[in-house]
């Protein structure tokens, strides 16, 4: 147990007294709408879509497009598309959910009684905050917390606003903790083999193999690419190494790009245009989709590719279609968790275990 350092101010009677030396673990996911109601949906996409390192766009015209038309437009389509998928039981979408149950389950591995780790969970849009959750690691005595951006791949579009949204919460400290930031591990062992169980336990519960397996990963404007993030060189690596891992053949599990907004140009190939090619000029009948980029099942995987996914290759002809649930809450993603994160804080939780 680790000796407590307990400060307060000589001479200062209502100083807060405080408890230091424990290790805060922060995982943070891209966000989500607190209901399904289209005002709701509305505030969450205009926090998100005002992100400039979400839209490089020249600001003072994108603000024009913004709230001029997609404010107007979107927000209604959206929700349907997030009521479709809701988890009724906890009135919450399945991102948070998972999100928080990841976060639930990685603290009972690490420090079930919290007393030198505690392990709590935000979100870079909407709520819980990134800086409220920053607050409340601090409020329980951590003085180094890692943050842990739940994207495989980095983008600065993810990963780097995940890290902007930290620095400005700094900017507001005196006394800041010290802060690690999780790098990208999108080739890590951990999370390859989390994912790649995944695929496996779930065809193992379908009584027809998939012909063709889609890896398909969040898009991006290709000309983020250009500007030199580093997300499509991430993803074309995952894949490559689940597709060794599973012992697949390039045209038996190929690399696709989803998710696409507005008009440009985005990462190629595209998932929906593939789903159609392939059971329309390839003939394949039986299709299996895995989503590696989404850590936790979201809108994008459980509405975009299970639903309009299925419907899109079934109208083209497909008959057998599954979408392979993220690797969740499952203790294979706890065990990725706990590897990455034990390996990340290294001296840091020696230091206050002893
Ligand atoms: C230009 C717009 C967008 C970029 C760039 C972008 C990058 C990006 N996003 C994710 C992960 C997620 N995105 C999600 C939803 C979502 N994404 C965009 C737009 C961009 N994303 C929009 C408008 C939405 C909202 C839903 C919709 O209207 O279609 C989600 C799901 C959130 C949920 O609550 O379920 C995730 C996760 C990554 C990984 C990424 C870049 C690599
Ligand atoms: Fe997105
Ligand atoms: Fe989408």
């Amino acid at each position: 147990m680790s000796p407590r350092i307990t400060s307060s101010i000589p001479g200062v009677a209502d100083h807060p007294v405080v408890t230091l030396g424990r290790v805060g673990v922060l995982l943070v996911n891209l966000g989500t709408p607190d209901s399904t109601d289209v005002p709701d949906v509305r505030r969450y996409l205009a926090q998100f879509l005002s992100d400039r390192r979400v839209i490089e766009l020249n600001p003072i015209l994108w603000k024009a497009i913004l709230h001029g038309i997609i404010l107007r437009t979107r927000p209604p389509k959206t929700a349907e598309a997030y009521r479709a998928i809701w988890m009724t039981e906890s009135n919450e979408s399945p991102l948070r959910h998972y999100t928080r149950e990841e976060a639930a389950r990685l603290a009972e591995r690490l420090d079930p009684t919290g007393e030198t780790l505690v392990v709590d969970w935000g979100m870079r849009y909407g709520t819980p905050s990134v800086g409220e959750r920053m607050r409340a690691l601090q409020e329980q005595g951590c003085d180094r917390i890692l943050i842990v951006p739940l994207y495989p791949q980095y983008s600065a579009s993810t990963t780097g606003t995940v890290v902007d949204e930290v620095a400005r919460e700094l900017l507001k400290l005196r006394w800041q903790p010290a802060i690690r930031t999780q790098p990208a591990f999108h080739d890590d062992p951990a999370y390859i083999e989390a994912v790649a169980q995944g695929i496996e336990h779930h065809l193992s519960t379908l009584d027809w193999e998939p012909e063709v397996i889609l890896a398909s990963f969040h898009g991006l404007p290709k000309r983020y690419l250009l500007a030199g993030d580093p997300y499509h060189c991430h993803c074309a690596k995952t894949a490559r190494l689940l597709r060794e891992r599973l012992g697949l053949s390039e045209s038996a599990f190929r690399l696709t790009f989803q998710s696409r907004f507005g008009r440009e140009e985005w990462l190629q190939p595209y998932t929906d245009e593939t789903i159609t090619a392939l059971a329309e000029k390839e003939g394949v009948k039986r299709l299996a989709v895995v989503m590696p980029g989404f850590v936790a099942d979201c809108v994008e995987t459980l509405e975009e590719i299970a639903m309009q996914g299925r419907e899109t290759f079934e109208e083209a002809g497909g008959t057998h279609f599954s979408a392979i649930p993220c690797v969740n809450d499952s203790d294979a993603a706890i065990d990725m968790l706990e590897a990455l994160v034990t390996r990340e804080l290294g001296g840091w939780w020696a230091k206050a275990q002893k």
